[in-house]
């Protein structure tokens, strides 16, 4: 069993946490020390939003899950997996189970809407049948039936990060990290984008959402974890936003 350490006590069903990060620490190349000694557990399911100023560590958490950087120290466990005993032939295959959404949406430029969220389908090599239903059927949670031949420039930042969404959800992953999803968006598009993540949720997603944007949180009552200088200052159920930005 991949789950070797001692939590299981601690919670209410039997169910691991989908994501364990037990004492975590990050120090850059040159010194930085990015995340100091973190420990949290989020459960299958759960809705959180990761707060704190700008270069408290965020971001970095994020690549952590994601095995996109190595921990200095401690352990983190994603899906069950442990990650420091992942190969890095096996990344792929953790990742097949992860949505992420950045800020900069990062769509393939000279590829239409269709094409980008199928891109994400054909990786995992489904067939192309599937991809034929479940990329229209995406396309038509976010809004964007009528987008389909679009091209990225053609679209909206609102758009374009619901594009963004759609290709990180078509796959079903069990966990979508978003960094800043809202980042480069207007109010109105920020709580569509919200609402759909919200949604996803809902239907079993565990939804991991690093953002600055403290009206959304403060509405949302959501958890909230809250990071100052690489240190996890607070970590609260129904919490708002603690910091200025
Ligand atoms: N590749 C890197 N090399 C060296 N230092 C880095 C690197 N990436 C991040 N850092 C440093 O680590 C610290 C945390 O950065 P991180 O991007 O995790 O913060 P953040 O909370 O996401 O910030 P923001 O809200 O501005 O996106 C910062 O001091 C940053 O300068």
């Amino acid at each position: 069993m991949a789950y070797s350490y001692n939590i299981r006590n601690e919670f209410i069903d039997d169910e691991p946490p989908i994501i364990v990060l037990e004492n975590v620490s990050k120090s850059y190349q040159k010194g930085t020390e990015a995340v100091k000694n973190i420990s949290l557990k989020i459960r299958k399911g759960e809705f959180v939003f990761i707060v704190g100023n700008s270069g408290s560590g965020k971001s970095t958490l994020i690549k952590l899950m994601l095995k996109e950087v190595e921990p200095s120290s401690g352990k983190i466990y994603v899906n069950g997996k442990d990650l420091g005993r992942l190969r890095r032939g096996q990344v792929p295959k953790l990742r097949r189970n992860i949505g992420v959404v950045f800020q900069d949406f990062r769509l393939l430029k000279d590829r239409n809407v269709y094409e980008n969220v199928a891109f994400a389908q054909r990786v995992i090599e489904k067939p192309l049948k599937s991809i034929r239903e479940n990329v229209p059927a995406m396309l038509s949670i976010v809004g964007l039936s009528d987008k389909l031949n679009s091209l990225p420039r053609e679209l909206s930042g609102g758009e374009q990060q619901r594009v963004a969404l759609a290709r990180a959800l078509v796959n079903n992953p069990v966990l979508l990290l978003a960094d800043e999803p809202t980042g480069n968006l207007d109010p109105k598009n920020s709580w569509e984008i919200m609402a759909l993540l919200e949604e996803v949720n809902k239907r079993g997603t565990t939804v991991l959402v690093v953002t600055h944007n403290r009206e959304i949180v403060d509405a949302m009552q959501k958890r909230v974890i809250t990071m100052n200088k690489g240190i996890l200052v607070s970590d609260e159920q129904k919490g708002g936003y603690l910091y200025e930005n």
